[in-house]
């Protein structure tokens, strides 16, 4: 995806002026450069580029700096800081009050991604417990109203619309009278596009908005139009009080960045993000936090809130049985169906410190497949051997594993592997979590055990293990104590 190699290349920048051995003007100079072309390969306007430059430029006098001043640790500041200034719209989205019928009308052009965004934004809003529901207003479009239909079933959100009538701002009053007396707290009203901006598009819409009076209006633009971004979000911001905004299709497309920035500098507030076309694909968009993950620096908050969402911080038997030091295969495969209900792997590894340049390099290489693989292997497993952590598979069952699920007898000896690596570290977990420790000790306890057993390459992506144990520690104090348990290490 395009903000993986833009973040993958903005980190490079930094890490190869890092680690030149003087860190002077020159350095600065280079990084700079490189960090410029990645931004406009990201279609980036060129004057907000050359503005970047000069601002950190500007913030970072190498010469005046007094003795003992962390340079590299300034100079990411200044590029974090200069990057946020770029992407932040300066303005706050509508606030919804819960328990109370909040309507949010989606408008924007055919093909942009409307429908498919109002569906992600009810599945997105629903698990985080308000009561949502759906109308579909697009009677411009064949098919319009079975596609939301379809995907709504999916998603298990209610909705309405209607195959006879031709009205469509009669079906959306219809549709948000009946979901509020029916006590919805979020009535998404999904509303026709058209292939340009014209008249009888505006006119819908300002009737429509008449009609349901929306409490907020969402503009969903598909990120490949890039800069023109601007024009466009402005066209709609003048006609109907547009109070947010979504950007789709970002995963696709190199411009990307064009059109984040193009957005935030009409002072719309961008509020999520599309990155692919399932219904998990979509993100809730923070300046920090976005910034924070493009330079490799992580995103602790919107981890916690991943495994605050995945209710993983609940699985208490899980986390008791860890405590105890037992570990069996059916564990095992537990754990890849939690860290399944995370969201795809890629998006999760993302928000980890360090992260999002190694996700750049292992272009191709998808955990969750492997993960997938693993299990379908442990599919083929009898009882015995899923939960007897004490299990001898001789060479000629580990032949017959294989044969039972169709893959070669390597990769159910790479499982084996796996599996004794997993069980020596949650041994270990076990064993200092009867040890009564607090928050630190636990915090550094853990990262000196993955030191052990993880592979030094990405230990020093986690910034070493003071960059793990402080990683911990914040995941841990952020989920009330409860963060290390969560990732399968028990904290108390
Ligand atoms: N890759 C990717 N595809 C997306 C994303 N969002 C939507 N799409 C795809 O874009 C296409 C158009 O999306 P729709 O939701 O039908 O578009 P729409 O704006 O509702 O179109 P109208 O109903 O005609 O106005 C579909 O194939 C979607 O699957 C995204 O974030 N990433």
């Amino acid at each position: 995806m395009v903000l993986e190699s833009l973040g993958g290349r903005i980190t490079g920048a930094l890490r190869k002026m890092t680690n030149s051995t003087v860190i002077d003007e020159e350095a600065l100079k280079e990084m700079l450069k490189e960090i410029a072309h990645a931004l406009l390969e990201a279609d980036v306007n060129i004057k907000s580029v050359v503005e970047l430059r000069k601002n950190v430029t500007n913030r970072v006098n190498l010469e005046e700096l007094a003795a003992g001043v962390n340079k590299r640790k300034l100079i990411q500041k200044a590029v974090f800081d200069e990057l946020c200034s770029m992407l932040d719209p300066g303005t706050k989205p509508v606030q919804m009050k819960r328990g109370k019928p909040n309507v949010v009308m989606f408008v924007g052009l055919q093909g942009n991604g409307k429908t498919t965004s109002c569906v992600k934004y009810a599945y997105y809003h629903q698990r985080k417990g308000w009561k949502a529901c759906l109308v579909c207003a697009d009677t411009f479009r064949a098919g319009a109203f079975d596609q939301l239909k379809q995907s709504a079933t999916k998603a298990k959100v209610p909705f309405y619309g209607s195959y006879t009538e031709t009205d469509p701002v009669k079906i959306a009053a219809d549709g948000v009278d009946r979901f509020r007396n029916e006590g919805y707290d979020l009535i998404i009203v999904d509303t026709s596009g058209r292939h340009k901006q014209e008249d009888s598009l505006f006119a819908e819409m300002e009737q429509m908005a008449q009609a349901v009076d929306p409490n907020d209006i969402i503009f969903v633009m598909d990120s490949a139009i890039g800069q023109a971004a601007h024009d466009q979000a402005q066209a709609f911001k003048s006609k109907v009080k547009v109070g947010s905004v979504i950007i789709t299709k970002l995963d696709g497309h190199a411009k990307g960045g064009g059109a984040l920035s193009a957005v935030s500098a009409t002072e719309s507030p961008i509020t999520f993000i599309g990155t692919g076309e399932h219904i998990d694909e979509f993100e809730p968009f923070n300046t920090q936090n976005f910034v924070g993950r493009l330079l490799g620096m992580g995103d602790v908050s919107g981890l916690v809130n991943t495994i605050k969402e995945a209710g993983l911080h609940e699985n208490v038997e899980m986390v008791k049985r860890i405590t105890e030091g037992i570990f069996t295969l059916r564990d095992m495969y537990d754990q890849f169906d939690s860290l399944a209900k995370l969201g795809p792997l890629n998006k999760v590894m993302g928000m980890l410190p360090g992260m999002s340049e190694m996700m750049q390099n292992a272009k191709g290489v998808d955990g969750s497949v492997r993960i997938k693989r693993f299990q379908h292997i442990m599919d083929s497993m009898t009882v015995d051997e899923m939960e007897n952590p004490k299990m001898n598979f001789t060479q000629s069952r580990k032949e017959r594993i294989a044969r039972g699920c169709g893959r070669h007898p390597q990769e159910v000896e790479e499982l084996l592997m796996e599996y004794k690596r997993f069980s020596k570290v949650v041994g270990k977990v076990g064993k200092m979590s009867k040890k009564n420790m607090n928050i630190d000790q636990l915090s550094r306890n853990t990262s000196q055990t993955f030191q052990q057993f993880m592979d030094p390459r990405m230990m020093a992506q986690f910034g070493g293990a003071g960059g793990m144990q402080k990683m911990m520690k914040e995941l841990s104090k952020s989920m009330d104590g409860k963060g290390l348990g969560a990732l399968g290490f028990g904290g108390r």
